[in-house]
C-alpha cells in the first residue's frame, strides 16, 4: 500500500508544473495523490495556468497514474485561487530602445510557461503591437456591458492596442485627459481570466505614464535600455516615474547588445555592452537579461511572427527574462 502511494507521488512529481519548472509536488501544485479501491485521486491547483495547459497537464496525470500497476482509475479535482490581476509595466526613457519588441516576445514567452497573459499597447505615438503579432486585420468587438473584448492572436496571447482606437496619426494630438481615458478602456476590458497583463508604455514619462501609476498602479515595472550611457540616463528618468509612485522596479533588460556578424561569426557592439547590468548594479536593482542585435529579430519581428513563439537563440534571451520575471511574480 505505502509503495504503489509513494510510486503515485513520485509519478506526479515526475510531471513539471509549466510556471514554476518544478515537480508539480515539489512546486506545491498538488499535495501526494490519495488512493483507495483502484482509484488514485489528485487535488491540483491551477491558478494561473491557461486552459490550453490545464488540459494538457490532466492528460500527463491520467498517462502516468494509470501506468502504474494496481489503478484502475485515475480522478483530478482542479481548483483555483481567485487572485487579482497583475499588471507588469515595461518602459523606457526613449523610443526606439526595443520596448514594443520585449513586451510582445515577453508576453508571449509567460504565455508558453502556461501562465494567462494579455498584452496592452499603451504607445499612442507609435502602437506596433498589431503589425508585431501579425494582427494588423483584427479589430476588438464590445461586450453587453461595452468594454472591449480584447483580440486574440495565434500565440497564446489576448491583446489590444491603443492603434485599434484611433486612425494612424490621429492620437499625435491627444492632450493628457483624452490619452487617460484611452488607456483606461484598454485595462479595463473584457479580459476574462487573464492574470497577469504586460503594458507596452510610450517611451519618456508622459500623460499615459502618469496614468497609468497613478490610476492603474502596476505591480511592477521592467526597464529596457540599449546599452549606450545616453539611453541609460533616460532609463533612469523613467525608473525615478516609478519609483515616485512606489511601483518596484523589477529590473533592467539591455536590448541591441552584441552583433553576432553572419558572415564570419565574430561578436561586435555597435551600441557598447554591459552598460544596463552597470547601470543596475549601480542602482541597486536587478539585471534581468541581455537581448542580442539579431537581424533575426527584426526580420520576424517585421513579418508579425515574434521570435518567442518558435526556439532558438532570440527565443532563449526572451525566456530567460520570462523565468526571472516568472521568479518576481511568485516573490
Ligand atoms: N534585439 C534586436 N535586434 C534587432 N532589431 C531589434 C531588436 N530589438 C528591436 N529591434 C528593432 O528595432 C526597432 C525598434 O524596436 P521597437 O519598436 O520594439 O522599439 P520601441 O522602444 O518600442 O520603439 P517606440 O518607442 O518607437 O515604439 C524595430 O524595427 C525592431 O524590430
Amino acid at each position: 500500500m505505502t509503495e504503489i502511494n509513494d510510486q503515485l507521488t513520485a509519478a506526479l512529481n515526475g510531471i513539471v508544473d509549466p510556471v514554476s519548472g518544478k515537480g508539480l509536488i515539489d512546486s506545491e501544485r498538488a499535495p501526494a495523490p490519495r488512493f483507495a479501491d483502484g482509484i488514485a485521486s489528485v487535488i491540483l491547483d491551477v491558478t494561473d495556468i491557461n486552459e490550453d495547459k490545464r488540459a494538457l497537464i490532466e492528460a500527463d496525470i491520467n498517462r502516468a497514474l494509470e501506468a502504474i500497476d494496481g489503478v484502475k482509475t485515475v480522478r483530478v479535482a482542479m481548483t483555483s485561487k481567485r487572485t487579482t490581476r497583475r499588471i507588469i509595466a515595461i518602459g523606457s526613457g526613449k523610443g526606439g530602445v526595443g520596448k514594443s519588441t520585449l513586451s510582445a516576445n515577453l508576453a508571449i514567452a509567460l504565455a508558453r510557461r502556461g501562465l494567462r497573459v494579455g498584452l496592452i499597447d499603451a504607445d499612442i505615438y507609435g502602437p506596433s503591437q498589431p503589425r508585431l503579432l501579425g494582427a494588423e486585420d483584427r479589430k476588438p468587438t464590445a461586450n453587453e456591458y461595452k468594454k472591449l473584448v480584447p483580440v486574440k492572436t495565434e500565440f497564446g496571447i489576448s491583446m489590444l492596442s491603443m492603434g485599434q482606437l484611433v486612425k494612424p496619426g490621429q492620437a499625435i494630438a491627444w492632450r493628457g485627459p483624452m490619452a487617460g481615458n484611452a488607456l483606461g478602456q484598454l485595462i479595463d476590458a473584457d479580459w476574462g481570466d487573464t492574470e497577469t497583463l504586460i503594458i507596452d508604455l510610450p517611451p519618456g514619462t508622459g500623460d499615459v505614464q502618469l496614468t497609468m501609476v497613478q490610476k492603474y498602479k502596476p505591480a511592477g515595472a521592467l526597464i529596457v535600455s540599449t546599452p549606450q550611457d545616453l539611453a541609460l540616463i533616460d532609463a533612469r528618468r523613467a525608473i525615478h516615474l516609478f519609483t515616485e509612485a512606489d511601483v518596484p522596479i523589477i529590473g533592467l533588460v539591455e536590448n541591441m547588445a552584441g552583433y553576432e556578424c553572419p558572415e564570419c561569426g565574430a561578436i561586435s557592439d555597435p551600441f557598447g555592452t554591459g552598460g544596463a547590468e552597470a547601470a543596475s548594479k549601480e542602482l541597486g536593482y536587478d539585471f534581468l537579461g541581455r537581448i542580442p542585435l539579431d537581424i533575426d529579430i527584426r526580420l520576424a519581428s517585421d513579418n508579425g511572427v515574434p521570435p518567442a513563439a518558435s526556439n532558438g537563440r532570440s527565443a532563449d534571451a526572451f525566456n530567460t527574462i520570462a523565468g526571472k520575471l516568472t521568479d518576481w511574480m511568485d516573490g
